[in-house]
């Protein structure tokens, strides 16, 4: 506990099944700590197979209720938890500040983002019609959407609620009811959840979760029979062991994984704007965010003007407590992640040439702390080039011509996000075409729209969630044809 520790903190963390607050079956629970002081605040009940079955048991008996009402029905409990999110929109942000390490100014973003992903998905669902096809006066074909069952979703430690928010909104305006799965190192803003479900009014089983480590209670989610369908959202490799398993049962996946996105700089670019977008791109969510720009490829005639500037900002970003609204960096979500991420800063020291950061800050002591580190002269085969670092790290390298920018842009197995800084337009959609990644910001950073489709190739996922592309996971069709006109049958057998 620290001085900034949030009031109201829970000392145990229950699950939610059917309406009701519970234990796990067999009594087991978990430690739950803050990154700053790195000790347990808080037990949350540790999920196994008997604890997501009664889960599931009661996502089924609450989807009949659920999926049978109208999308504008659905769509006003949408409204409200979006209301009561809104609510308590500073507790969430406490509460997730506390629990991750994020800078309490940003998690109170991440707060307001998952009001809106509910309002967004209600309005999507107020408004979706469906198809017909008329073949002349012969056939009228049409199809029918239905909620595809009780859906599992699993969630990251990074931006959780807002995450959680981005996968629960979508399933309950398709019609689903859901069992959530949340991630053990940062299970405290889903505490908030039953609360908020219940002042809105969502039907008692609509929203299960289960708390637990990943190994037991979400590998029970995924084993599960009545689970059709599975959202996940987290490592490349355990979205691969995921898939893996899903197979048994052919399950509908959605998988957003991992990324080490590009940040290609033309030196006809507005420098300054595209240094502002690499600084906040990189730091902003602790660098613990997918679509990080964490590669940085500057053309030759600006890398050594862009390398020193990037260096000297790094250098000027506040680390600091994450309650602090002063904080521009918070603390590394867990001791584990840290030492990682630290790993991965002694390798780039014999890979690379480090330019900024790479110690913890000297005024603070415990917690998970990292100076925005900045490597250049980055090798294309350096590890850190290639793998996904998920804190405030960046490499940054040299190149001579597009050709050699695409080429560098898709040297590694990821294809999250690319970002592309240039004058000349053309020029930035060619390079946004002959990107490996699912999405391409021009002169611009990581800005959302809901409605574009959300999610990476090769390594960082399979398929699309967003907008009308998240329904359609969510959603099962049917096609339906009738006949208009006589019939006329090949007649097999000849006349009786
Ligand atoms: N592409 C995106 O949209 C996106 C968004 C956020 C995070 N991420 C990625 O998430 C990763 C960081 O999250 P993480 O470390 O929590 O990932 P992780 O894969 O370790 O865990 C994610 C979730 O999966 C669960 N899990 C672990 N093993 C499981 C198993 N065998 N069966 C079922 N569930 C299991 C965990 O408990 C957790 O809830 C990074 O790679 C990041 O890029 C991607
Ligand atoms: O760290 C990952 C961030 C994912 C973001 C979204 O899914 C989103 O913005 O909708």
């Amino acid at each position: 506990m620290t001085e900034h520790t949030p009031a109201g903190l829970p000392g145990t963390i229950h699950h939610w099944i059917g309406g009701v607050a519970v234990p796990s079956l067999d009594g087991r629970t978990f430690d739950v700590a803050d990154p700053v002081s790195n000790t347990p605040y808080a037990q949350a009940a540790a999920g196994g197979p008997a604890d997501v079955d009664r889960a599931v048991a009661a996502a089924r008996a609450a989807f009949p209720g659920w999926s049978e009402l109208t999308g504008r029905e659905r769509a006003r409990t949408l409204h409200r938890i979006a209301d009561a999110v809104e609510d308590r929109r500073e507790q969430l942000a406490h509460f997730e500040s506390y629990d991750t390490g994020l800078p309490i100014t940003q998690a109170r973003g991440q707060a307001r983002r998952a009001a809106e992903n509910f309002r967004y998905f209600a309005d999507v669902v107020a408004s979706l019609g469906e198809e017909a096809f008329r073949q002349g006066n012969e056939q009228f074909s049409y199809v029918v959407r239905s909620a595809a069952g009780v859906a599992g979703l699993i969630t990251p430690w990074n931006t959780p609620f807002m995450l959680e928010s981005w996968k629960l909104a979508p399933a309950l305006a398709a019609g689903c009811t859901v069992v959530l799965k949340p991630a053990e190192w940062t299970p405290l803003s889903a505490s908030l959840w039953p609360e908020i479900l219940t002042a809105a009014g969502l039907p008692d089983g609509a929203v299960n979760i289960v708390h637990g480590i990943g190994e037991e209670a979400g590998q029970a989610l995924v084993d599960h029979p009545a689970v059709p369908l599975l959202s996940f959202t987290g490592s490349t490799t355990t979205g691969r062991h995921i898939a893996a398993c899903s197979a048994r049962h052919l399950k509908t996946l959605s998988m957003e994984l991992g990324g080490k996105s590009p940040v290609v700089v033309f030196a006809d670019a507005d420098l300054d704007a595209a240094l502002d977008s690499v600084v906040f791109g990189v730091f902003s969510l602790n660098g613990e965010r997918c679509t990080a720009g964490s590669r940085v490829l500057v053309e030759r005639s600006r890398y050594a003007e862009f390398t020193r500037r990037l260096a000297e900002r790094a250098g000027r970003v506040r680390v600091g407590p994450p309650a602090d609204p002063a904080t521009e960096v918070g603390a590394l979500v867990h001791p584990e992640h840290y030492a990682r991420v630290l790993g991965y800063v002694d390798l780039g020291k014999e890979e690379a040439r480090l330019v900024a950061g790479g110690t913890r800050p000297a005024h603070l002591a415990p917690g998970n702390y990292l100076q925005p580190t900045v490597f250049a002269d980055t090798p294309r085969d350096a590890r850190i080039f290639q793998e996904e670092i998920f804190g405030p790290v960046v490499a940054v390298a040299p190149f001579d011509d597009e050709a050699e920018a695409v080429a560098l842009a898709n040297a590694t197995e990821y294809g999250l996000a690319a970002y592309v800084w240039t004058s000349d337009l053309k020029r930035g959609h060619r390079i946004a075409h002959a990107v490996e990644s699912g999405m391409v910001w021009i002169n611009s950073h990581n800005v959302r729209d809901l409605r574009t489709p959300f999610g990476g190739v090769k390594a960082s996922g399979l398929g699309r969630e967003g907008g009308a592309h998240s329904i359609d996971f969510y959603t099962e069709y049917k096609t339906v044809h009738v006949a208009l006109g006589e019939v006329h049958t090949p007649r097999f057998g000849g006349t009786a």
